[in-house]
């Protein structure tokens, strides 16, 4: 156990209030298992989907009621809410104490689509277009706006943050979005600056190193990622100019954050420590000290989701890990919908689990929770 911790003594205390809003494709699931672990270690309790399910009612706007234990009152403190919601603040403020902290996570638009069309293939704006290319090249012969799904092939971020994803550009319009998002949220990530945005991220909370530290989860195989032309990264920014506009925005509050809450030279200094943390954990408790092909998974119970032409890695733990341990690695490399459902059977032991249902939807078979 002297191994895996590290403790340092701090002055603030802990934030044990939490909403992070889980925005697709944005190196989210890795935020999520941290916060997974963090409530998990410290007792707390999740705000999560009724009947295990692995969303809040997305694609459809967060309600108070699409919580477990809220309807009926039994639960009235939440401490972590974490799970993918199409956002409405007045809702979550139904749920959470107004002392929560709110944070999110971006990711370049450019990025961000390319995994999206990966991972969404078989959605109805994507399921015919051969590739991204294609796609891009005619936009209007693929996308039906008023499809249920349209969200997924543009400006997915906007939308997850509760805005029109199909609305016009105009400056007017993003400053209000951008306005919006500031008032809402104490801090918004970028999945580029994954290790800085952790550094921020135990700032703000007042966590230690250890509780941010994490594996990359939800990660696809170097082989299914599509190379982009100059002339592709221009077509996606311009056809999602909205999120590209939040993007560019938050970029610049993001590093000014870094600027005036820690400073260049000891984010530098917080980041060599996040990464060698994390190294020493990894050569603890991986095989082979990192990621592999679903094929290679040996515990099944430890295998990602695979959705649609992304082949999703996951772990091999290493064999003979003491107890404690092992319970620290196996938490860091469980997916998302087995913790959920884990942590779901934790705190309504009770109840019976329906079943782990797929947190995509399926083109043709409407909305899904
Ligand atoms: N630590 C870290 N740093 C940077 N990027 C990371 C990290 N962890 C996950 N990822 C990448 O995030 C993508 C998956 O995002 P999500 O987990 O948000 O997807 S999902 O919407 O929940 O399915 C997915 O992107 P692609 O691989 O491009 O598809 C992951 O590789």
């Amino acid at each position: 156990e002297g191994q895996l911790s590290s403790s340092h003594p701090t002055a603030c205390k802990p934030k044990t209030y939490v909403v992070f809003l889980k925005v697709h494709k944005s190196a989210s699931s890795t935020i999520m298992n941290i916060l997974f672990r963090f409530g998990e270690t410290h007792n707390l309790t999740f705000a999560l989907p009724v009947n295990g399910a692995s969303q809040l009612g997305y694609p459809n706007y967060f309600l108070a009621e699409s919580v477990e234990g809220f309807s009926s009152g039994n639960m009235s403190d939440f401490n972590i809410l974490c799970h993918h919601m199409r956002f409405l603040k007045a809702q979550v403020q139904r749920v959470m104490p107004s002392s929560t902290f709110y944070f999110s996570i971006l990711r370049n638009p450019v990025h961000l689509m390319e995994s999206s069309f990966t991972y969404y293939k078989g959605l109805s704006p994507f399921a015919r277009a051969r590739n991204l290319e294609e796609f891009l090249s005619q936009p209007a012969k693929f996308y039906n706006a008023s499809a249920h799904d349209s969200h997924y092939a543009k400006n997915l971020m906007t939308f997850d943050f509760g805005f029109n994803h199909n609305a016009n550009f105009s400056t007017n319009h993003t400053r209000q979005m951008q306005r919006n998002i500031e008032e809402a949220f104490d801090l918004l990530l970028l999945s580029e600056y994954f290790d800085e945005s952790m550094v921020l991220l135990k700032e703000a909370l007042c966590w230690d190193l250890d509780s941010v530290v994490s594996f990359p989860l939800n990660s696809r195989e170097g082989r299914t990622r599509a190379a982009l032309s100059e002339s592709m990264v221009a077509k996606i920014k311009s056809w999602n100019r909205l999120d590209w506009a939040i993007y560019t925005h938050f970029n610049r509050t993001f590093w000014e954050r870094v600027d005036r809450v820690v400073g260049r030279e000891r984010m530098k200094q917080e980041v060599r420590a996040l990464c060698e943390r994390r190294e020493q954990l990894a050569k603890t408790c991986l095989q082979g000290g990192g990621s592999v092909g679903p094929p290679e998974i040996r515990d099944k119970s430890l295998a990602p989701l695979q959705h649609g032409q992304a082949r999703i890695l996951g772990y091999n733990l290493k064999a003979g890990l003491d107890e404690t341990t092992g319970r620290t690695c196996r938490r860091m490399v469980t997916p998302e919908l087995q913790y959920s459902s884990a942590l779901y059977r934790r705190q309504f032991p009770w109840k019976p689990v329906v079943s782990i249902s797929l947190h995509i939807p399926i083109a043709g078979a409407g909305q899904r929770g």
